[in-house]
């Protein structure tokens, strides 16, 4: 039998190579197209990206075979990025209830998704073919980052393309619910002419209290002290304050303080209804609430009876703990037990997880995600990964004859180093990094003098080290 010309396994089954085929061996061609971003669309450094020429393009197998499939609307800039390399990408709009995504991703090696498909254990456990997760968003929450890694399964996301969307949706919203203006304009809609200046506020010299001083935050503090609001933060990391900002040392005091309460924290258990009774009666008698961050962060039922209780006097809400899979009239008290009770307040503002989603955010994730994806299939390099070691080598060039790239993602244990390079010392190795993050460590070596006939030896040498994860072997 030919040797595979890539080829991956996990402790789970040593049989799930990604292709066998081996025709299409020993690709040059300079022309894979990397697309720098400009400054709006993420600020990854250039020089990572764009290939120099005489740069080798690995194909780790007869691209015809890189199964990917995209859930959840991912933006043609992305998908386009991926097709052009000669995936096969499968782009739904929407995300899909467990029994289906378990069967879909059984075939895969690339899943690309947004923040509603859960990636869990029971999910993953059943993706025999699956490389790498591409989460086209900030958050990661949805993916069992642990367990991802702990099978070799490497997760990219975007950390900052949306972040500005989101800063500018919470600015309009301040602004919404101080001047009542869902209200008003749902009143116009059904016919009622209701002038009144009672409760309606101007913002300027308020206090925004931002909880989570990350990008989304910090970018926020400064939009709102452009507007001329006071600004104060609450963040369990110490932090710069940016303009004249000023960190407070808990979250009691920020409620104490703020006008408007906003929310960037991620989902974390820490995080999860860090806003509920307690924290409600903290707030000033008439501040208002915002929560652009994830569903779990707020007690809306305990919001509800704020509210009701004249405690809070507004509230936006973009998240919530259960979110419907796909477009459609889905928001009832079906999905979340309290959904009447907090459609029926006034001055309440709902959208449906909107936060991120402009062309501007969405065309630049789908750039920035599907970038990371390539260069990981292609060359392995992680940089980006939120769950595995982040390790890069120069790359390989067209001047380099019978070179290989190997990729050796095993458990963190003494030895292996020494067990691999009895292994690999039989060729020349050129260059080699080894790096690790908890129980998992990810090797990369590129070694020359390397006939192709010798790969499949090599291949199945490191895959019989007890402590292997996951092997791979790119040329
Ligand atoms: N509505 C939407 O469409 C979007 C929602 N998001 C959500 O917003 C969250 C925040 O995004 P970024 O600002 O980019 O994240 P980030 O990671 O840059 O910032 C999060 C900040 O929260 C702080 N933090 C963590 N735990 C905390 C705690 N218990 N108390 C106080 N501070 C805590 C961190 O130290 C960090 O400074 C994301 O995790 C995501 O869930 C992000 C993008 C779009
Ligand atoms: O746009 C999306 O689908 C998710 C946005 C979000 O919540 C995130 O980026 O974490």
């Amino acid at each position: 039998m030919s040797p595979p010309q890539d080829i991956r396994a996990t402790p789970s089954n040593s049989e799930r190579a990604v292709s066998t085929s081996f025709g299409q061996q020993l690709s040059t061609s300079p022309s894979a197209a990397f697309h720098t971003p400009t400054a709006s669309q993420g600020s990854w450094p250039g020089h990572l990206v764009q290939r120099a020429a005489s740069e080798k393009q690995l194909k780790p197998f007869n691209t015809q075979d890189v199964k990917i499939l995209l859930l959840e609307n991912v933006n043609k800039s992305g998908q386009e990025i991926l097709k052009k390399q000669g995936y096969q990408v499968e782009a739904l709009k929407t995300s899909l209830p467990e029994d289906e995504l378990i069967e879909k991703i059984k075939d895969v090696h690339v899943i690309g998704i947004r923040s509603k498909t859960k990636l869990t254990e029971k999910v993953l456990s059943k993706a025999n073919n699956l490389l790498v997760v591409g989460c086209f968003c900030i958050g990661t929450n949805q993916v069992d980052l642990d367990y991802a890694a702990r099978q070799g399964i490497a997760v990219f996301n975007s950390p900052f393309a949306n972040s500005r969307s989101v800063a500018e949706l919470v600015i309009a919203e301040i602004i919404v619910l101080a001047r009542q203006l869902g209200d008003r304009s749902n009143e116009m809609h059904r016919g009622t002419w209701n002038k009144v200046s009672a409760k309606c506020w101007e913002i300027r010299g308020k206090t925004l209290g931002i909880v989570g001083y990350g990008h989304i935050g910090s970018q926020l503090s400064v939009l709102a002290e452009a507007m001329g609001m006071n600004v104060i933060y609450y963040d369990v990391v110490t932090l710069m304050a940016l303009g004249t900002a000023r960190q407070v040392p808990t979250l009691d005091d920020l409620l104490n303080e703020a006008d408007f309460v906003t929310l960037h924290v991620p989902d974390l258990p820490e995080t999860r209804n860090m806003i509920s009774t307690k924290q409600f009666e903290q707030m000033k008698t008439g501040a208002y609430l915002i929560n652009a961050s994830r569903g779990s962060v707020v007690d809306i039922a305990a919001l509800i009876k704020a509210m009701n209780g004249g405690k809070v006097a507004g509230a936006a809400l973009d998240v919530y703990p259960h979110e419907p899979a796909a477009n459609g009239d889905y928001f009832n008290a079906t999905l979340n037990s309290w959904g009447d009770e907090l459609r029926n307040l006034n001055n309440i503002i709902l959208t449906p997880h909107i936060g991120g989603s402009t062309e501007e955010a969405q065309r630049a994730i789908g750039i920035e995600v599907s970038e990371a994806l390539v260069r990981y299939i292609n060359q392995g390099i992680t940089l980006g990964s939120v769950n595995l070691p982040e390790v890069q080598l120069r790359s390989l060039t067209l001047e380099e004859e019978n070179t290989a790239r190997v990729i050796y993602i095993h458990k963190n244990v003494p030895g292996v180093l020494r067990r691999v390079n009895e292994i690999l010392g039989d060729h020349n190795v050129d260059k080699q990094i080894s790096d690790n993050r908890g129980d998992v460590a990810y090797l990369m070596a590129d070694i020359s003098k390397v006939q192709v006939g010798e790969i499949k030896d090599l291949y199945e040498s490191l895959e019989g080290l007890s402590s292997r994860i996951a092997t791979r072997v790119l040329y």
